[in-house]
């Protein structure tokens, strides 16, 4: 069957540590038909971390030849290393209606705004309700040294000055309240843009009901 629209990309930044890992997990969890898109980068796997689902661990050569081939949606430095978004994927879950979730900084979102996918997306950013919050964040992660949280921290004023370029901002306090004001967002959106399928089935239920009480 063909589908009757395009998935729409919906764009999670934020500093490191504000929880956009987190939320995008939490949005696949509430929506199976998500589909995320895994990027490539060059800095090592994290504990836990795992090949494929949560990034495609490459050298930097791999991730040149990539570029050159006109492989990457977009892709950018960040923190010493690089990242960047496959194309082939997200473009095949967009053909086929399913939205796709991005977890990438200002500047991969800079360039899609710039790209074919523009028409299509909705981005937004997500900032910790203080630095002193994002740090304990970052921290309890556990999952990275000292030396490596004081260079995300240095950088997070920076990533934090692009909040404004974003559709939406949403201030990551308690994890069930941004999930659920994240999920009411998405759904606006798909609302806006014809894109809640399950509704004409709710609606057409309304109209048999009706039925049902003028027989009775
Ligand atoms: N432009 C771009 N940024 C990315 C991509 N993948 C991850 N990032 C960003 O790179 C930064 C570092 O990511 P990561 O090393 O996973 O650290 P974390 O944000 O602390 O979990 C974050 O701001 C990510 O959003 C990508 O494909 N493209
Ligand atoms: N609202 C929140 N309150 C408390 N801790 C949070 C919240 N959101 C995320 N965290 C925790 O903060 C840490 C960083 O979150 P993560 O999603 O990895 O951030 P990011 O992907 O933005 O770097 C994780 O240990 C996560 O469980």
């Amino acid at each position: 069957m063909t589908p009757t629209r395009r998935g729409l990309a919906i764009i999670l930044s934020s500093p490191s540590g504000a929880g956009k890992s987190t939320m995008a997990r939490r949005l696949m969890t509430w929506d199976p038909t998500l589909s995320f898109s895994v990027s490539a980068t060059t800095r090592p796997p994290r504990p836990g971390e795992v090949e494929g689902r949560d990034y495609y661990f490459v050298d930097r050569e791999t991730f040149g030849e990539w570029i050159m081939q006109g492989e990457m949606l977009e892709h950018a430095e960040v923190f010493g290393n690089h990242y960047g978004s496959p194309k082939a994927p997200v473009e095949a879950a967009l053909a086929a209606g399913r939205d796709v979730i991005f977890d990438i900084d200002w500047q991969g979102t800079q360039q899609l705004a710039q790209s074919a996918i523009r028409g299509d997306m909705v981005s937004i950013f997500i900032l910790p309700p203080s630095i002193a919050e994002l740090e304990r964040r970052l921290r309890s992660r556990g999952q990275d040294g000292p030396d490596v949280i004081a260079k995300r921290m240095a950088k997070s004023e920076a990533e934090i000055s692009h909040w404004a370029e974003y559709d939406y901002v949403l201030v990551n306090d308690d994890m069930d309240a941004t999930e659920m004001r994240l999920r009411t967002l998405l759904e606006a959106e798909r609302l806006k843009r014809g894109r809640q399928p399950w509704l004409s089935g709710f609606v057409a239920g309304l109209s048999e009901e009706f039925r049902e009480r003028e027989t009775t």
